[in-house]
């Protein structure tokens, strides 16, 4: 589902964090939101999982305001990828992933064979089956990350947000799980810290400067070489190679302050 935000603006403490943010995230693409440290990305983001109501502004997933929609109706659309994963302290990786189905589940249900089923397809998807019965505090950061993934995806959402999925990984398992994020065909929107895993990863990316939208579009559109001087302060290019791959090209000599 196309995710939209309609001049969304927050003030914490009376203080503008984010200003009459505009954005659109097409249905089905990969979109990143990229901005200096303190930018607000994670705070827009937030807006989106209904974790915090903009002061003013519409954030739309599909047709409808989720501020508007119960919090249950917002998460069969929604699943978020987070930092946090305390809700997953003593349980299974099958467990934290049987998580996903609650907003599908009545007050009184008991999972039933389909969930059970969406619960297995997700980790076989994600590449956690194998770890299914392990205690989740036991894996590794790149296993977590993973097994977080397929908790989203056994939410069946229309829309998948991501804050700083490749965190503490190597760098092969942020290929791979970025790799595995553009694959599902499902509308993402990510946080994303790293630029180059970015440009060559997302049809296209927001990018975020001091709480307002700097740029947005696809990739090469969006990093032009006055927005990561003027945004990033970097001396730096972005170009398609012949082998398809979008790459950042550094100057040697960094940015006099
Ligand atoms: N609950 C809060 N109370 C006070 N200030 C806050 C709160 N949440 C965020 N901020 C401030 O809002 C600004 C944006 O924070 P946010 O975490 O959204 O930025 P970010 O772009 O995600 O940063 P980073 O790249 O460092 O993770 C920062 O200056 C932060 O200190």
């Amino acid at each position: 589902m196309e995710l939209n935000l309609e001049r969304v603006c927050v003030r914490i403490e009376g203080r503008p964090i984010l200003s009459d943010v505009v954005l659109s995230v097409p249905e089905g693409s990969f979109v990143g939101l990229v901005g200096p440290n303190g930018s607000g990305k994670s705070t827009l983001l937030r807006t989106v999982y209904r974790s915090l109501k903009p002061s003013s502004g519409v954030v739309r997933v599909g047709p409808d305001d989720v501020w508007q929609m119960s919090a249950r109706v917002a998460a069969q659309r929604t699943a978020a990828v987070l930092q946090d994963a305390s809700a997953t302290v003593g349980l299974t990786v099958a467990e934290v992933v049987a998580l996903g189905r609650t907003p599908h589940l009545g007050l009184f249900d008991r999972e039933s064979a389909v969930d059970g089923d969406v619960v297995t397809e997700s980790m076989d998807r994600t590449g956690v089956l194998a770890f299914a019965d392990r205690a989740f505090s036991t894996l590794s950061g790149g296993e977590r990350q993973r097994v977080l993934l397929a908790r989203a995806l056994a939410q069946q959402p229309r829309l998948l947000v991501l804050d700083e999925p490749t965190n503490h990984l190597d760098v092969r398992a942020r290929f791979e799980l970025l790799d595995l994020i553009g694959e599902l065909g499902t509308t993402t929107f990510a946080v994303l810290h790293d630029l180059d895993l970015a440009v060559r990863s997302c049809d296209q990316l927001v990018v975020l400067d001091a709480g307002a939208i700097a740029a947005a579009g696809p990739v090469l559109a969006a990093l032009t070489p006055v927005v990561l001087r003027e945004v990033f302060g970097v001396a730096a290019s972005v170009e398609r190679h012949a082998d398809g791959v979008v790459r950042i090209t550094y100057e040697a000599k960094p940015l006099a302050d």
